[in-house]
């Protein structure tokens, strides 16, 4: 089975647990992608959601395929948000925002009742780090912003670059008009206390750490595709 075709099928797994009626955070990302088209269909056929996007490009994706959307303005609270990880670890800790969309995932994330989370078995690791932290920062301060992180990171014992993450040549600009700095700190023993840390910075937005927030994860792989529930 190819990369798409596992997402597919996590996607398509996820969308048995959405029922008539939900008010659903829609996560961003090719994972999340595959979970709005298969979303459209039941949509098409009968089935009545509101969807609140986590990013425009979900959004855009969402009107193209005629899910109705709302705002968390409107719909504050919501049943159940379906989103992509760029890693799970064993008590489904995530690291998220490889989309750029970390902060709007977060808020809607937050916003839920619970959190599904859907991803092809490459995403699991035992420690979180192998994929770089995404950390959104405010575009002033950018440098004292770094340094604070870096001097952060040394405290926890952590060491690796901060690569501003750039587009075309340019800062790729969030959804919300901030910055993204990659961390490679490499292996995270102790996400809780990293984000603790990050979230003390004055020019950090938010971070990619997803921490007692996701409820299941469903993976999928070449020996099918299994669901993973978070123990605490
Ligand atoms: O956090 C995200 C976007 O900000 C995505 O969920 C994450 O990057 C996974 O994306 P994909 O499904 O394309 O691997």
């Amino acid at each position: 089975m190819n990369a798409r075709t596992l997402k597919i099928e996590a996607a398509r797994v996820a969308l048995e647990h959405v029922t008539d009626g939900m008010r659903l955070g829609i996560g961003t990302g090719s994972t999340a992608e595959e979970f709005v088209r298969l979303l459209a269909e039941k949509v098409a056929a009968g089935m009545t959601i509101i969807g609140v996007p986590t990013s425009e490009r979900t959004a855009a994706l969402c009107r193209e395929l005629g899910v109705p959307l709302s705002t968390l303005d409107e719909t504050p609270e919501l049943d159940l948000t379906i989103d992509g990880a760029d890693e799970i670890d064993p008590d489904l800790a995530l690291v998220k925002g490889g989309g750029g969309a970390l902060l709007r995932e977060k808020i809607v994330a937050s916003a839920s009742a619970s959190m599904i989370v859907i991803a092809d078995e490459t995403k699991m690791v035992d420690t979180l780090g192998r994929f770089p932290l995404p950390i959104e920062v405010n575009p002033f301060g950018l440098k004292s912003t770094e340094l604070a992180i870096t001097r952060l990171a040394e405290q926890l014992g952590l060491k690796g670059p901060l690569t501003l993450r750039m587009t075309q040549g340019e800062p790729f600009v969030t959804d919300g008009g901030h910055f993204i700095l990659d961390a490679s700190f490499g292996r995270i023993p102790d996400p809780r206390a990293l984000s603790t840390g990050l979230h003390a910075v004055p020019g950090v937005v938010e971070h990619g750490l997803f921490l007692g927030l996701a409820k299941a994860a469903i993976v999928a792989g070449a020996d099918g595709v299994k669901t993973v529930h978070a123990t605490r």
